[in-house]
């Protein structure tokens, strides 16, 4: 391999993948690596060596590590000093806090390191970038870039504040030193590598080559200044076309290209910063290792720092830009809003991040989630005046802290590869050299070639647009049909387990219907049982209502009567009066007669006188007068007669009206006890019916309740039954996944053991063959021809040999694998045969369960269909028993009303009765007084003799009669 010289040293025009790996890099443009430059010529063995001795191992690709994010707070500015501003920030370098306090917030941030005021440049970059330049070295890429608010530091912490040629100042910031560590690195090293650089400035959104060739050409300005395209890779990478980079040998080499570009990097005079960047600046170092493999064929590593320098977020009031500067201000805070919204996203794990949205999240793709080692250094400004601007940068930088990458080795490339790469490109700078020296390219007009250039640009960007689009568009089409397969299968899946969603929940929803439906005629038939209940109790209710009702019938009755045995008692004594009366008329009659009888005696006495004086006269008329005696004797004796006869059928009429009334009484009596027993019989029947009917009722409820604690309790079996084979399946199963885990990490031991024995005889091997080749070595520069056929043959036996002891092993590994194996198929099936033993089980139990609850269905619907048709019957016997009850209300009332009326009629015509025969007994009385005084007047008073009356009465025999009644 022939090394490129110091004095060939030149600069190297190629398409440079952004943040790739050389598999990227070789894909991507013609020679991307430069010659190896180390200025030692001789080549030497390498001692670097990657930590697994070769490609990246699996592990490395897999670890995700989160983005390292370093806190700075810079000193006071001598303004901020003379002003005597107030200092808002406290850092806690021990406990890698800051805290940030005023009046309006007290918050602490805990970054992985904070550096105070008063941290020196030497310090922050030991503590914090050393390792990450040395990881660059072992073949990652890496990127570090500061972030912050204008005038904090950024650029100070980047590159540093006096920029010097040799020896590093102390203030000389990460990149000096990091060039300073890798040369330092590689020299003590001795290793056969190469530098190169390159320096970019992304400024609104163009990028700018800073380490382009000055205006050494009238066109020079032009070529400064003349933007580069970013192009996608393909592979999810960008590159940028055109972008040189330059091959360096030493530090000072870099320091003085920093120098250059730094000078060309746009900077302003801002309120907030004499010297503010207006652009982000990206610094790169890729660096070649070469190292020797075993096989003699040479391997280049490679590692890449990036170094970025973000333009300051700033406040455009405070900053103080105007018109221009407040439209580039703008552009900075937009691709920096872009940044916090990558940062986000990436941080939030959301589907989308939105890289394509700026240039420079394109350019830092690769280092905010990608496979890039990345460290963040945030700067923050102590004074109060910036706090707004602080806690804006303390978020942005925490929240980045939880950003994951996934860093991965880049892959080594062979001497071969890369010599076919140089081959290309020095063919390619040969035919540039030849067409040049023979003119026999194309020569055109200034004019026409700034045309053709412009135009050629505009063809560049369309074609660059036109490829990115295609790009996305494919990306989506692959995303599409990633997530169109993913669907699919997932469908499909889903699909499956609906399937088997669909079964179960058919097999639950039947159990869970029958389980319903029971619950269901339970429930129905206990609010069926309830309804006839309150029925029942609502019927008794009213049924004591009627019994309240009948009772108060009953004591109106009982009333009423009462009411007419009063009647019927003054009835009584209104007999009695009249007999009263008829005694006092029979009385008074007595003493009329007495009266009568008196006059008599005296007008005997009288006529005695007459008769005595007038014996003689009227003798002669004593015959006449004989015969008016005897006529009014008989007229006497008939009236007598007719008030004897009166007085007896009066008697007779009030013992008659007597007895009928006491018959009247008792035969109400005894219809009404009539009555009364037969309301308490039927009361009584009644009653007992009742009784009976909820007697009955009574039973079929017990009935009902010994079913359903029946059907309860035979569920309740059920279950218990389910649930004990749930919980020997369960066990089974726990067993089953015990077993299996015991045997799945028996197999990992092995597995492991097995690894360790590899890794051993692996070792040893190459132990035995380093050892042997260097003593073959020995001895083959001692007998080179003759021993070398020997070795050779060794060589193939010792590899043989450890091939064979390795398939040796692995057959071992294979027989435990498969014993293994089958002891899981077999724990598997038996697993499989338990479960479907157990799903027979189920199955039965559930065949049990559902024909016993038919049975108690049948046998339920039967005592409903009982109790009804009793419920029925009931009804039937109390509309029974409503109806008796009325009819004989009915005709008690009609019986008490008729016998009420018989009664009063009765009354009253033993009333007219007594009327009529008290005034015909008048009449009759009337008539004999009158005969009596007519008789009487009929006398011929002037010829009355008492002797002859007497004479006549004693004939008569009235005297004596007369005389007897007085007596
Ligand atoms: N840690 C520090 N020690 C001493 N001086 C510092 C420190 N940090 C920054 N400075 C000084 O502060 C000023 C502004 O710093 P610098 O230009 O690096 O800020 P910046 O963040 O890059 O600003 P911008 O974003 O505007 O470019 C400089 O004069 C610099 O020397």
């Amino acid at each position: 391999m022939s090394f490129v010289t110091p004095d060939q040293r030149r600069r190297l025009r190629s398409s440079i993948p952004w943040f790739t790996t050389p598999d990227q890099t070789r894909r991507s443009g013609p020679a991307p690596f430069p010659p190896f430059a180390t200025p030692r010529p001789e080549s030497r063995r390498l001692d670097l060596r990657w930590p697994d001795g070769g490609v990246p191992g699996r592990s490395d690709r897999d670890k995700e590590v989160n983005v390292q994010v370093v806190l700075r707070c810079r000193p006071f500015s001598d303004d901020e000093q003379r002003l005597n501003v107030q200092k808002v920030i406290i850092c806690n370098e021990q406990k890698r806090e800051v805290t940030v306090s005023s009046k309006q917030v007290d918050k602490t941030f805990t970054f992985d390191k904070v550096f105070g005021i008063n941290a020196q440049q030497r310090t922050i970059y030991d503590s914090a970038i050393l390792p990450v330049v040395s990881e660059v070295l072992e073949g990652f890429n890496c990127t570090v870039f500061a972030y912050g608010q204008t005038g904090t530091g950024k650029t100070y912490t980047m590159e540093g504040g006096t920029k010097s040629k040799g020896e590093l100042a102390t203030d000389a910031g990460v990149i000096p030193r990091a060039v300073r560590q890798i040369f330092d690195t590689l020299e003590a090293q001795k290793a056969d590598y190469s530098v190169k650089v390159s320096f970019l400035e992304l400024y609104n959104e163009e990028i700018t080559d800073l380490l382009a060739p000055d205006g050494s050409t009238r066109f020079g300005e032009e070529r400064q200044r003349r933007t580069i395209s970013l192009m996608e890779d393909g592979k999810g990478g960008v590159f940028v076309r055109g972008l040189e980079e330059e091959v360096v040998y030493s530090a000072s080499d870099i320091y003085s290209l920093l120098e250059r570009g730094s000078a060309k990097r746009r900077t302003a005079d801002t309120l907030l910063n004499k010297q503010s960047s207006r652009s982000h600046s990206i610094f790169s170092i890729t660096v070649h290792v070469r190292e020797a493999t075993i096989g003699g064929e040479d391997l280049i590593k490679c590692g890449k720092l990036n170094l970025v320098d973000l333009a300051g977020s700033e406040n455009i009031l405070r900053s103080g830009a105007r018109e221009g500067r407040a439209r580039e201000a703008g552009e900075i805070n937009k691709s920096l809003l872009t940044l916090g919204r990558v940062i986000t996203a990436l941080v939030e794990h959301s589907g989308h991040i939105p890289y394509r949205d700026s240039k420079l999240t394109r350019l830092l793709r690769e280092s905010l989630g990608g496979k890039t080692k990345t460290c963040i250094i945030a700067t923050v400004s102590p004074s109060a005046h910036c706090l707004e601007e602080t806690l804006s940068t303390l978020d942005y930088a925490y929240r980045a802290k939880n950003i994951r990458n996934k860093p991965e080795v880049n892959q080594k490339l062979s001497k071969s590869v890369l010599l076919k790469d140089l081959y290309l490109e020095i063919e390619r700078m040969k035919q540039d050299v030849q067409a040049a020296r023979e003119k026999n390219g194309v020569y055109i007009p200034h004019d026409r070639f700034v045309q053709n250039e412009a135009e050629k640009k505009m063809v560049n960007e369309r074609v660059e647009t036109l490829e990115n689009e295609l790009e996305q568009w494919k990306k989506k089409a692959n995303r599409f049909e990633e997530f169109y397969n993913a669907e699919k299968e997932q469908t499909l899946n889903l699909r499956s387990d609906i399937k088997q969603c669909r079964e179960n929940l058919e097999n639950v929803n039947r159990a869970f219907q029958e389980l319903q439906e029971n619950h269901r005629m339970i429930k129905s038939v206990v609010k069926e049982k309830e309804f006839i209940i309150s029925k029942l109790l609502c019927s008794e209710n009213s049924l004591l209502e009627q019994t309240k009702e009948l009772r108060t019938n009953l004591e109106t009755a009982s009333e009423d009567l009462n009411t007419l045995l009063s009647k019927l008692d003054c009835k009584t004594k209104l007999e009695g009066e009249n007999h009263e009366l008829v005694l006092k008329f029979g009385f008074q009659l007595d003493q009329s007669l007495r009266n009568l009888h008196k006059i008599v005696i005296e007008s005997v006495s009288q006529q005695n006188q007459h008769f005595k004086s007038m014996e003689k006269c009227i003798s002669s008329f004593l015959a006449s007068k004989c015969e008016a005696t005897k006529n009014l004797e008989s007229r006497i004796g008939k009236i007598k007669d007719s008030y004897s006869s009166g007085v007896a059928i009066m008697k007779d009429f009030a013992c008659s009206l007597q007895q009928k009334a006491s018959q009247n009484i008792e035969h109400m009596e005894t219809t009404f006890y009539a009555q009364a027993m037969t309301i308490e019989n039927f009361l009584v029947t009644a009653v007992s019916e009742a009784e009976y009917v909820l007697h009955d009722i009574q039973g079929s409820l017990s009935e009902h309740k010994q079913l359903v604690c029946f059907s309860a309790k035979q569920q309740e079996e059920g279950l218990q039954r389910n649930l004990v084979s749930t919980l020997v399946i369960s066990k089974t199963m726990i067993d089953f996944f015990n077993d299996f885990h015991s045997r799945v990490s028996r197999l990992m031991e092995i597995l492991e053991e097995n690894h360790r024995e590899r890794s051993c005889q692996i070792a040893n091997f190459e132990k035995k063959f380093k050892d042997d080749s260097v003593r073959e070595e020995k001895e083959a520069l001692k007998r080179i021809t003759t021993i070398l056929a020997n070795l050779t043959a060794r060589k193939t036996n010792m590899v043989s040999e450890a091939l064979k002891n390795m398939s040796d092993v692995n057959i071992e590994d294979k027989r435990k694998l498969e014993q293994e194996m089958f002891s899981i198929q077999k724990v598997s099936e038996d697993a499989k045969k338990e479960w479907n033993s157990y799903i027979g089980k189920v199955e039965n139990q559930i065949q049990e369960d559902t024909f016993s609850m038919a049975g108690a269905r049948g046998t339920m619907e039967h005592i409903l269909q009982d109790c009804s048709k009793k419920v029925d019957d009931s009804r039937q016997q109390w509309k029974n028993i409503q109806l008796v009850v009325g009819h004989i209300n009915n005709n008690s009332t009609t019986e008490i009303t008729t016998y009420v009326e018989q009664s009063i009629s009765a009354n009253s015509t033993a009333l007219e009765e007594i009327m009529s025969t008290s005034m015909s007994a008048d009449g009759k009385f009337s008539d004999g007084a009158s005969d009596l005084l007519v008789g009487v007047n009929s006398l011929p008073t002037n010829m009355y003799n008492p002797e002859e009356a007497r004479y006549h009465c004693a004939k008569s025999g009235i005297h004596r009669g007369i005389k007897g009644t007085s007596i």
